[in-house]
């Protein structure tokens, strides 16, 4: 059914705007919309699979009113294609209608379109004369022929180059227990190290079901994260500088730290971003760059490398350290101690680098210093997995393998196990327009799967509607909610999927770093002016929209005092402030009344006040921490745009955000206990991991690629942008059986252009 009516007026899906299609499903939602014909209560369809619809809430056969629709009989959408479940239409066919668009205002889903067709993979088997192999394959654990190849080159330099989903855990593996079973290596030699600790318990776990191996072999195998390793190698040489009392474990025990220093140069806690200050620290660290190394760009790494200084400096006159420090204190205690580094060097005889493309720089160097005699050091990585050049790693060190360890053996894994052809070939396409590669393709070793999903909704908000209710759809028809994932650029990212899953029904975990949006400084500060303006007195309201009047926290006890002192509120006493300023002072006189209006329009215009008449636009240039375009306060401003436009008044919308900020608390509780839910994660974090289907957000430009790589490529830099590209491919291939890419027609509020690297892709 196309038409429906809200009160007297008929919503005509011909002809309504597609923007306007998010309110109308809400409309539905909350019982104010009715069948053109019949009168009953009915509900706007929004998902993936087909074009908008009207269909009744309480029974499932829908009134004839396709004859005042004007699709021809060809296209119209006939009504067995639905049934009705748990008060939700589900169709019974999953097959995308293409046909049955909505006339210029839906863009139909598509598919990627193109690929290569399958061929059948005639998967060479592993051949050798191992006799282990051939007791782990009569165990089930099959080798093909890459596979087999890089477990059984022991000795001198391998990388072997590993495709997603290629099996690289299998061969790390293998070649471990190879080594510990046929080759009789004393385990204590070998060193096998792996990007997090989970990786290691797994290999381990792994291990120790293969026939063969002794759980004291695996035991007495050096096998962890580089931390963990060379922490042990610190404390047994170092105990008292290095003990476990004297390291900053936690975030805030840095920030402490810096923030401190922050005064010297009137950094304000509430205004500048320390968080990721101590990220740029980090990477400098990581990278083997000392405070005295550092030639500031621009002001902001001006401020970072004054903070960096005063933070070493903090750290050596109280004798404490943190994780990067494990990693630079070895390395400077192997460089600066050759009888400790020969100890090592004949102590460890082989390497085994699990995921070598995120290797930064002091990874690097210790394992290049310790394995310099041997060179018995086997790197496993994927060039095309690299994304963490914010930490400091690059694939570089995988692109110079051959050059830094000469004669090295290069081994190819090509085969994907993981995931479908049709999501293998666009993979490939995706990832082949990087420049900076190796040359490689996967082949997919089945076919069980139609082409990725393209879908089109207007905004974010859409978006995640059109995905809640696919997955309703799914689960309602047995699908299981633990094989969904939810993949975004960033955390910010997931606010509305995250809302519309918090109002559903559906069991889903998110990741334990993964802050409300609600509660991001810039988005507090703003709403902190609708909370002034229902309540006047509302104590950390007026302490947030102090820094965005340029005053400083101390102003609070002042103004706290006055009302106290001449029985005013605590927003009147604000106008009464003395700054020395004319000009300020005049600006704080008008904010009563200015704050006091804000509660009679609309939330979305109340922001556009707080923005452009109230001065945020100004405080957000000077401290939205704009110059370090990853995370600009400005984003989350339009960002909190979008999101108001859902809301009537400002109370609505400040409840609103008080529940979504409960419930990050609370789902980060539950996602512990949670095991069969759908999964919201940063690409970054789904990185080694797959999901039987998956849907990748805001696959635009500025979303996905980021912003911030747009901005290097347009000032001559393309290395970030390649960075993004990575991002995509390791989404993409995290998905089994199927992937959906949502392109939006806008993003924060303004027309957005589908992103770089899907075009070509669905076009004959
Ligand atoms: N030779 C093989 N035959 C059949 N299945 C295999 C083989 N090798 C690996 N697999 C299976 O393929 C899947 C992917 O393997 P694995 O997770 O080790 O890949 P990966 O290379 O670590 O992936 P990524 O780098 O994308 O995270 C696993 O389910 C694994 O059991």
């Amino acid at each position: 059914m196309k038409k429906a009516y809200k009160q007297d007026t008929l919503i005509d899906l011909e002809t309504y705007g597609h923007e306007g299609l998010q309110s109308v499903y809400d409309d539905g939602q909350k019982g104010m919309l009715a069948c053109s014909v019949c009168r009953q209560a009915v509900k706007l369809y929004l998902g993936i699979v087909q074009e908008p619809s009207f269909f009744h809430s309480n029974h499932s056969q829908d009134c004839t009113e396709s004859m005042e629709v004007s699709l021809s009989s060809h296209d119209e959408p006939k009504e067995d294609a639905y049934i009705e479940r748990n008060g939700f239409r589900v169709p019974i066919s999953r097959s995308i209608t293409q046909t049955a668009v909505i006339k210029t205002l839906w863009k139909p889903t598509s598919r990627i379109k193109d690929n290569p067709p399958f061929r059948s993979a005639d998967k060479e088997k592993g051949l050798s004369s191992s006799s282990y192999l051939k007791q782990l394959r009569e165990s089930g654990i099959e080798l093909d022929a890459q596979q087999t190849e890089a477990v059984s080159a022991i000795e001198g330099p391998v990388l072997v180059l590993s495709g997603a989903g290629s099996g690289k855990t299998r061969v790390l593996t293998v070649r471990t227990a190879l080594m510990l079973t046929e080759l009789n290596i004393d385990p204590a030699s070998i060193m096998l190290v792996t990007f997090t600790a989970k990786a290691s318990r797994e290999m381990k776990d792994r291990l120790n079901k293969y026939p063969g191996l002794t759980a004291q072999q695996i035991n007495r195998l050096v096998c962890g994260t580089f931390h963990s390793i060379f922490y042990r190698i610190l404390l047994f040489h170092e105990p008292q500088r290095w003990n476990k009392e004297s390291l900053l474990k936690r975030e805030w025990e840095k920030e402490h730290i810096i923030k401190l220093a922050g005064k010297e140069r009137n950094l304000d806690e509430k205004e500048f971003p320390f968080d990721s200050a101590l990220q740029q620290i980090g990477l400098w660290k990581n990278s083997l760059l000392f405070p005295e190394d550092i030639k500031p760009e621009d002001d902001w790494e001006e401020k970072c490398a004054f903070l960096y200084k005063r933070y070493e400096e903090y750290k050596n006159q109280h004798h404490k350290y943190d994780f990067d420090d494990m990693l630079i204190g070895c390395y400077s205690l192997l460089k600066s101690s050759p009888d400790i580094l020969d100890f090592y060097r004949s102590r460890f005889k082989y390497f085994l680098i699990d995921e070598f493309q995120d290797i930064n720089t002091v990874q690097y160097e210790l394992i290049k210093l310790l394995s310099s005699s041997t060179r018995n050091i086997c790197a496993v990585g994927d060039d095309d997995q690299s994304i963490y050049a914010f930490r400091g790693s690059s694939p570089e060190f995988i692109l110079h393998f051959e050059r830094d360890f000469e004669g090295a053996n290069v081994i190819k894994l090509t085969n994907n196990y993981r995931s479908a052809h049709e999501i293998v070939s666009t993979a490939n396409r995706i990832i082949t327009r990087n420049k900076n590669r190796l040359e490689k393709k996967m082949s997919a070793q089945h076919n069980n799967g139609a082409p990725p999903v393209l879908f089109f909704p207007f905004d974010e908000e859409q978006e995640a509607t059109m995905i809640v209710t696919d997955l309703k759809e799914r689960i309602t028809r047995g699908e299981n909610p633990g094989d969904f994932a939810i993949l975004y650029r960033t955390h910010s990212m997931s606010r509305a999927i995250f809302e519309r899953l918090a109002h559903s029904n559906l069991p889903f975990v998110i990741d334990q770093d993964a802050e409300s949006f609600y509660s991001r400084r810039m988005v507090k500060g703003m709403l902190a002016f609708l909370k002034l303006s229902l309540d006047p007195d509302d104590t950390e309201a007026a302490a947030d929209i102090l820094p965005s009047l340029f005053l400083k926290q101390n102003v609070l006890q002042q103004i706290k005092a006055q009302s106290i002192l001449n029985d005013c509120s605590l927003l009147t006493a604000l106008s009464e402030v003395k700054t020395g300023f004319a000009f300020q002072e005049k600006k704080l006189k008008m904010l009563p009344d200015q704050v006091r209006r804000l509660k009679d329009v609309k939330p979305s215009i109340a922001l556009e006040m707080v923005e452009k008449d109230l001065g945020y636009q100004d405080f957000v240039k000077k401290r939205g921490n704009e110059g370090s375009s990853a995370e600009k306060g400005s984003d989350d401003v339009r960002d909190l745009k979008v999101a108001a436009r859902r809301f009537q008044t400002a109370r609505e919308l400040l409840d609103h955000a008080d529940h979504m900020r409960a419930m990050n608390t609370e789902v980060k509780k539950l996602s512990k206990h949670f095991h069969n839910a759908i999964q919201l994660t940063t690409i970054h974090r789904a990185k080694g991991l797959e999901y039987g289907k998956v849907y990748i957000l805001g696959n635009v430009d500025g979303g996905l690629p980021h912003d911030y790589s747009l901005d290097s490529y347009r000032k001559g830099d393309p290395s970030p942008l390649e960075e993004e590209r990575r991002l995509l491919y390791v989404a993409a291939t995290r998905a089994k059986d199927e992937l959906f890419l949502s392109v939006p027609e806008t993003r924060r509020g303004k027309t957005a252009a589908p992103s770089r690297f899907l075009q070509g892709l669905n076009k004959k």
